[in-house]
């Protein structure tokens, strides 16, 4: 057993408020979280335990990045020049760049190069504290190039982070194929062996007027559904397809970007339990002036996750820090919400209940910052007051 403490922990128990304890302690045992509460009230099994010394410093639960691209060749720095040159991001996609020209970058890539490069930016993610990460195929779009992107995606749970991977496929339609519903039919199809060689956790789209049709999505969702996987979306980010509603009925997981989220988008999600998993690197590197409906998903209890989105065309940053502060800055999210996002229900996002809080019971995921108070996480950017990861109970070393 190992007993942390002398910190200020920012616990995140009960749905609001930072839950702070002063002069906090951490009880791990077996990657758990065993007891938590002020050092002063220790309970009669933390004596005999290795003792780390937290010397004031705070602590938050782990960051869950719960929407990334993290694997695939090349770069398109290019279309951030298009693009301040005035093109769109719909106008590089329906030209044939984005989503596709990484897709073909990604083929041309061996699994090799696609694990350094997706080791990487990992690194990067966790060395800003992230513990749980989530990451989608989508840019291979054949059979073979999408089990290359998942399996690398398992692999970088070997650094020491926990992965879940989805399944992305219906991301865009691939050059070889000219109709999007017998691509549709293909995904559907791939699917079945992913998930029995174990590389599929969730299955995702992209519902939107440059990418597949709400019908389109439905098939997709209900092939996940036969498998017992849980389905999530990208909705309504460019436009309003009434993807929200569609993917509350499947009970998904969480529904992403949500600019052009309808008040009946809202409540569907709302009444689903589904969490808005807000992407504010997108939203800015894009230029996007039409912000998500913030208050209607407060009003509705709709769960707010946020997360990097890691990708090299609408989100090239690693930086989970920064989408804290762009969360409160370009979206108006309060510090503590977006800390929730990041963490609780960053989790949520994935299914995932056992993490994302400093609570007993809990995965013992953490992390120890230079920080005096954690609104200064949301406050400050472009530095990273990071001391500490601990994953599962481990001190986790820069490697
Ligand atoms: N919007 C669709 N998919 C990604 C971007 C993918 C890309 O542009 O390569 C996103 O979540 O932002
Ligand atoms: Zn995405």
């Amino acid at each position: 057993m190992r007993l942390w403490r002398g910190g200020l922990l920012a616990t995140l128990a009960g749905d609001s408020g930072w839950g702070l304890v002063d002069d906090g302690a951490l009880l791990v045992d077996e990657g758990r979280l065993r007891w938590v509460g002020p050092a002063g009230e220790l309970p009669p099994e933390a004596t005999g335990a290795e003792v780390v010394e937290l010397g004031g410093a705070l602590v938050t639960p782990g960051f869950v990045d719960c929407h990334t691209h993290l694997v695939y060749g090349g770069s398109r720095a290019n279309e951030f020049e298009q693009r301040l040159l005035g093109a769109s991001y719909a106008d590089i996609a329906k030209a044939g760049g984005g989503i596709r020209s990484t897709v073909a970058a990604t083929r041309a890539a061996s699994e090799a190069e696609l694990l350094a490069g997706a080791t990487r930016r990992a690194r990067a993610l966790m060395r800003e504290g992230v513990t749980t990460l989530e990451v989608k195929s989508g840019y291979g779009l054949d059979a073979a190039t999408e089990a290359r992107m998942l399996r690398v995606a398992r692999q970088l749970g070997g650094l020491g982070i926990d992965v879940r991977t989805t399944y992305l496929a219906a991301h865009a339609l691939p050059p070889e194929f000219s109709d999007a519903d017998e691509y549709i039919a293909a995904v559907c199809r791939w699917l079945p062996e992913l998930h029995e060689q174990g590389l599929v956790d969730a299955v995702d789209a992209f519902c939107e007027h440059i990418a597949f049709s709400p019908a389109q999505t439905a098939r997709v969702f209900d092939a996940a559904q036969r498998l017992g996987l849980p389905v999530k979306l990208h909705a309504e980010q460019l436009s309003d397809q009434g993807g929200a509603q569609l993917a509350a009925g499947y009970r998904a997981l969480s529904c992403d970007h949500l600019e052009f989220l309808s008040p009946a988008g809202v409540q569907a999600l709302g009444q689903a339990g589904t969490v808005a998993v807000l992407l504010p690197g997108a939203f800015y590197a894009l230029r996007e002036t039409q912000l998500p409906p913030i208050a209607a998903l407060r009003e509705a209890g709709v769960p707010i996750a946020i997360a990097t989105d890691h990708n090299p065309g609408s989100s090239p940053t690693l930086s989970p820090l920064l989408m804290l502060n762009m969360a409160c800055v370009l979206f108006r999210l309060t510090p503590e919400e977006a800390l929730r996002g990041l963490t609780v229900n960053g989790a949520r996002a994935l299914g995932l209940h056992d993490r994302g809080r400093l609570v007993a019971g809990q995965r013992a995921d953490f992390c120890i910052w230079d920080s005096a108070h954690p609104r200064e996480l949301a406050a400050c950017f472009g530095h990273n007051p990071l001391k500490e990861r601990v994953w599962q109970g481990s001190h986790q070393g820069e490697s």
